[in-house]
């Protein structure tokens, strides 16, 4: 289990492994924290990718080892190891010669869609099963984040620990996910829906984006001039949601009687764009849900 201070790895730094990493390195170590994160080693798969990072984190360079398709090497050097690879890798991955040894009573934290933490575990022991070894004992972590995390805003679900055992797991990539935005406990019979809301919502809000965008343009506003006044709306709806007020009550102040909005509302009701979203979202969950099986 991990120290106070850890090294920290990346197993597959791609576009969610970097967001992490960018999250993690812009904040200043904190005297008061429980945790610290000491040296961090990821991999990736090609040589383009370890100069992308190696171009985006130059500053940090001291802190990081970068390695090109060493993955064991990131996992016998890191406390907490974050696999970041796309689902259909995992088994290849993790069932490499020697990665249960490496990752014995170290903390997994998967960000894979539709891989149950019992999958994760099950892909570290086989390979060490079948040689007749005792089976690792790895606290594996199911989480999802999104893409704000590059912005410090992402909302990561994370797994509500199976066990006591667990339970410091949790709290410690609940701090890690802290650094890149916010996090909040789901227990895992939830994850394939509702890490489908967190982590593909946003790419489904920018559809209503683009249909705001192309009829401002079409009435005349230029498109960089309207995506700016969008932006600002939606954040600002963000904020009033955050302070509390319910979306229903938003629409009722928001349409005065008579008014123009109402008459968007029921536009909206007649081209059913309400349940649209919510068989996209229903629809997103089944296919996490495929992929973490061999489905591709
Ligand atoms: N994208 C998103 O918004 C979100 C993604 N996720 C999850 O994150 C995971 C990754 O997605 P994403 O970051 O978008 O994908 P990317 O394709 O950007 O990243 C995958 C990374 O895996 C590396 N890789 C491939 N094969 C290996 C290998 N054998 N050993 C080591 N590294 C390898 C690739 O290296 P190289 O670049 O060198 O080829 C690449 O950097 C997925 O499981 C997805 O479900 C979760 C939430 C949101």
């Amino acid at each position: 289990m991990s120290p106070p201070s850890f090294n920290l790895g990346i197993v597959a730094c791609g576009q969610m492994g970097t967001a992490i990493l960018a999250g993690i390195l812009s904040q200043d170590p904190d005297a008061n924290a429980p945790w610290n994160v000491k040296r961090i080693f990821v991999s990736v798969q090609t040589a383009a990718s370890v100069s992308r990072l190696q171009n985006m984190f130059a500053q940090h360079l001291s802190r990081i080892t970068i390695y090109q398709g060493d993955n064991l090497a990131v996992a016998e050097h890191s406390h907490v190891v974050i696999l970041g690879c796309k689902p259909a890798l995992m088994e290849g991955i993790l069932g490499a010669e020697g990665m249960g040894d490496a990752l014995n009573d170290h903390i997994l934290v998967s960000v894979l869609a539709g891989k149950t933490t019992e999958m994760t575990r099950r892909a570290i022991s086989d390979i060490e099963g079948r040689a007749g070894r005792v089976a690792p004992r790895v606290h594996v972590v199911r989480t999802m984040p999104n893409m704000a995390a590059r912005e410090h805003a992402s909302m990561t679900v994370v797994s509500s620990p199976e066990d006591e055992s667990d339970i410091e797991a949790v709290r410690v990539t609940r701090w890690l996910f802290d650094h890149v935005g916010k996090t909040h406990e789901i227990p895992e019979s939830l994850f394939d829906l509702i890490g489908s809301l967190v982590g593909c919502s946003a790419a489904m809000f920018t559809v209503a984006v683009d249909g705001l965008l192309d009829q401002s343009v079409a009435g005349g506003l230029n498109r960089p001039a309207a995506l700016k006044l969008v932006t600002q709306t939606l954040y600002g709806l963000a904020k009033l949601l955050e302070a509390g007020n319910h979306p229903s009550v938003l629409r009722e102040e928001i349409s005065s009687p008579g008014g123009s909005t109402i008459q968007g509302l029921m536009e909206l009701d007649r081209q059913g764009v309400r349940s649209a979203y919510a068989s996209a979202l229903a629809v997103t969950g089944e296919r996490a849900k495929a992929l973490g099986s061999k489905e591709k």
